[in-house]
């Protein structure tokens, strides 16, 4: 069995006359962490959007694990495994940080996503799935505590593990550490670098640090086209790499 997780073959988006999105072959391996990075306008939201199907792709084909998904609806993209992780505004703020992950685990099964509000007779699986991710978030400590009360890394947290408890095949994350100060940063990194060991993690980051510390793969992008794709270092140290970011020192440590 193929180790593709997530693949686009030729990809391009159109928004008008214009094209985000040209001729982009991107390879996420299962169980790793990929990250997209680029100058602005590179195309890397377009991107996300195109695999969650927020948007059409205007040419090329989109494969999960194989199966073509090119066409398939956003809905239907969540239900076989791709899943973008949720903002702090989609968090329910007056449940707690375990009933919103129940919530989302239960987002599953669609005949349970109907009837979320079956607080006793929810699922041990369910159950056992939220606290798994709790554990996982190391918030423990909050857990019975209401959404809206967690601090902002805290709930940046909580969004990850939304994506986490929906079980998906591939988890999209979009600027996960944007408005963090550095110890709640430092928590996302390490939270991201582990779940690369049993999760495939794509994430858009604009912090060089992180991207060279964590990823497995890079790609990066630049005028809706991939430039290069593969491992930290030899990003770094690719020519055509530093020239698209116009002399802007890509930095960071390589793990
Ligand atoms: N709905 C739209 N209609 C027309 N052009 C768009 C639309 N959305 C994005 N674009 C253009 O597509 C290009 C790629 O935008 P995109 O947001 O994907 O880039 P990005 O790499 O995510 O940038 P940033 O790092 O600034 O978020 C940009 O030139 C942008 O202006």
């Amino acid at each position: 069995m193929s180790d593709i997780a997530l693949q686009t073959h030729g990809l391009g988006v159109r928004y008008g006359t214009f094209d985000a999105l040209s001729d982009v072959n991107l390879s996420v391996r299962c169980n790793s962490v990929h990250s997209i990075i680029g100058p602005n306008g590179a195309g890397k939201t377009t991107m996300f959007h195109a695999l969650t199907g927020t948007v059409a792709a205007s040419s090329g084909r989109i494969e999960l694990e194989g199966r073509d998904v090119t066409r398939a609806s956003d809905d239907d993209r969540v239900r076989l495994g791709i899943a973008r992780s949720f903002q702090v505004t989609s968090l329910f703020p007056e449940l707690s940080l375990r009933e919103n992950l129940r919530l989302a685990a239960q987002g599953r099964t669609p005949w349970q996503a109907l009837i979320p509000w079956r607080r006793a007779e929810a699922s041990k699986s369910v159950l056992d799935m939220a606290d798994a991710v709790i554990e996982r978030l190391s918030l423990g400590h909050v857990a019975t505590r209401a959404a809206g009360e967690l601090s902002h890394g805290q709930q940046r947290r909580l969004e990850v593990g939304m994506a986490i408890a929906a079980r998906p095949r591939v988890i999209l994350l979009d600027e996960p550490t944007s408005g963090m100060g550095i110890d709640d940063i430092e928590g996302m990194k390490t939270l991201i670098r582990d779940l690369g060991r049993d999760h495939t993690v794509l994430f858009i980051e604009h912090n060089m640090g992180i991207v060279m510390n964590i990823s497995d793969t890079i790609t990066v992008m630049r005028l809706g086209r991939t430039l290069v794709e593969g491992p930290p270092a030899e990003v770094r140290d690719n020519p055509e790499v530093k020239a698209a970011y116009l002399g802007n020192m890509i930095t960071g440590d390589i793990a």
